[in-house]
């Protein structure tokens, strides 16, 4: 929870005058914009060096944006004819651009990406201070249309006390990257532009609610709701249970060994979620060489003795594109070539990725899991077994859960594979039929919807009947209530970024098993996510 005045992200498009300039300046301007180009990509490399983690791989993927081979050739025909290079840039990234935008609401996510690289370059050449995070002294809270993966990246926890932006859902790039920082967030609030530079906020991100000039009472009340939560966090420690003894190990969510500090820090019992795609956005031509892969894996094994750590095969194509991977155009890249669908369709990549595994984990005492995205069915979850086993590896083998079809047939997916993890982003994406990159359908993207509750109990109870575990690993672990329902609904083991873990540690300490049980079976009677919530937050709260 964060109490402070409005600052803006500097969003203004920077337009350069577009004067020409005569035929012999063209291979001076020509430099300057390559100069340029090359400073900024290189300026995103090293902000994500300092980033490290997801944001490091997010920003270094912007970098390959900015130095595109064909926005390049655009740039030096348009100063051949006559444009300055700022001009050039302007008007090429412009021309993209369009055809991101107008290439459907998938590629939206994209566009404030493209134009954060833009203004950069531009902001460069013409000798003005990057657009961005406002510049202050003070501590505020951040209001933006969106935010670029740059500007989230390195924003600084003490300066800046919390976010509003009026785009991106709760499983955005921005709102997971918000979450590993550790910062109270709310994303995909309509209006929120319009609130008037300097206007005192208290944004909470536990709940979403922004109040705008909060009065004393207000304030006070909610400084003690703060007040009282951290002193709750700060009494909580050890490992996952309910408050009657019912373990439920809290596991994190990584991208690489950079997030591997901050986890144990936070004291997670493991990794439930390695997101190893990241490792794969450095090169976009071919995949990282067994030797690179067993090497970082490594690293995060190590990290972790007697512990469990969850590894996902690479999950590329639709919101995680790889260049050399996906498939051309797609009508609906998030129904398409994707996750484990790419994978089969390229075994080699698959084969180095697992024997790079068992190389890596060779003699280390960790418990090594493995397990597949965008698994739909018993021959998806087959087809992966049977590579893991072709690799050599030793490791528990499991599914994800994220499209409806493995969940109501949970049973037959586990005839092949020993563990199921429900990755509730996608899960709901796929349920509701709303893209999760796109703001306007946010709504349907919320993981307290009762449809998404039967999925998750589905599943579960699937689990329990064969023996298995079924943990989750979607950004719903991060909710500390709705951690309870989960459990409540038989989920084994829950993984969440690392900031997450002491509010869900705390939240689940408070209530027992039954009481979790009672407040899953509430939400699931209810008949919208809103319902769901107040009906839990109801039981829990002893009402
Ligand atoms: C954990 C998940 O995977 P990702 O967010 O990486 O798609 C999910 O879909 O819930
Ligand atoms: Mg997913």
């Amino acid at each position: 929870m964060a109490i402070g005045e409005v600052r803006h992200m500097g969003t203004a498009v920077l337009e350069p005058p577009a004067d020409q300039v005569p035929g012999q300046d063209t291979e001076r301007e020509t430099a300057r914009a390559k100069q340029a180009v090359d400073a900024v990509a290189a300026d995103l490399v090293a902000r994500g060096n300092l980033a490290g983690g997801e944001a490091q791989a997010v920003l270094e993927a912007q970098a390959l944006m900015a130095q595109d081979p064909e926005l390049a050739a655009d740039v030096a025909r348009r100063v051949a004819g006559g444009s300055t290079a700022e001009r050039a840039v302007y008007d090429a990234f412009g021309a993209y651009r369009e055809l991101l935008a107008a290439a459907g609401a998938y590629l939206a996510g994209r566009v404030a990406d493209l134009d954060d690289v833009r203004n950069r370059i531009v902001a460069r050449l013409l000798g003005v201070p990057m657009p961005g995070v406002p510049d202050s002294d003070e501590p505020f809270v951040l209001v933006a249309r969106d935010l670029a993966p740059a500007d989230t990246a390195l924003l600084d926890p003490a300066l800046v006390l919390g976010f509003i932006t009026e785009e991106g859902g709760p499983t955005s790039h921005s709102a997971i990257l918000a979450r590993a920082l550790g910062v109270p967030a709310v994303v995909a609030l309509p209006g929120v532009g319009e609130l008037a530079e300097g206007t005192v906020v208290a944004v909470d991100g536990s709940n979403g609610e922004v109040t705008v000039n909060p009065s004393g009472e207000q304030r006070a009340a909610l400084a003690r709701a703060a007040e009282e939560r951290r002193a709750a966090l700060a009494a909580s420690t050890g490992p996952g249970a309910t408050s009657d003894g019912h373990k439920v190990p809290l596991l994190a969510n990584i991208g690489g060994p950079a997030d591997v500090a901050g986890a144990l820090e936070a004291g997670a019992e493991g990794v439930g979620l390695f997101r190893t795609e990241f490792l794969f956005l450095d090169d976009s031509e071919r995949a990282p060489s067994l030797e690179t892969q067993t090497a970082t894996y490594r690293q995060v094994l190590e990290a972790f003795p007697e512990g469990r750590v969850v590894v996902r095969v690479l999950d590329a194509g639709a919101d995680k594109p790889l260049a050399f991977l996906s498939p051309g155009e797609e009508p609906n890249p998030a129904l398409g070539v994707r996750g484990l669908r790419t994978l089969l369709d390229h075994p080699e990549v698959l084969d180095t990725q697992l024997k790079a595994l068992a190389a890596a984990a060779e003699g280390l005492p960790v418990y090594l899991e493995v397990m597949a995205p965008m698994v739909a069915d018993r021959a998806d979850a087959k087809a992966f077994a049977d590579a893991c086993r072709a690799a050599g590896l030793r490791a528990k083998f499991g599914a994800m859960v994220e499209i409806p079809s493995a969940a109501l047939r949970a049973r037959s997916v586990l005839q092949e594979v020993e563990f199921l993890s429900l990755g509730t982003n996608d899960l709901a994406q796929y349920t509701f039929a709303a893209d999760r990159q796109v703001g306007a359908v946010s709504r349907l993207q919320d993981p307290w919807q009762p449809a998404l509750l039967d999925l998750v109990s589905l599943s579960a109870e699937a689990a329990k009947a064969e023996g298995k575990s079924c943990g989750v690993c979607g950004e719903a672990a991060a909710d500390p209530l709705l951690a309870c329902v989960l459990t409540g609904l038989g989920v084994t083991s829950l993984s969440m970024s690392a900031s997450a873990i002491p509010y869900v540690r705390a939240a689940l300490s408070r209530h027992t098993l039954a009481q979790c049980e009672r407040a899953a079976a509430a939400a699931r009677a209810a008949e919208s996510a809103e319902e769901a919530r107040a009906a839990a937050e109801a039981v829990l709260s002893g009402e």
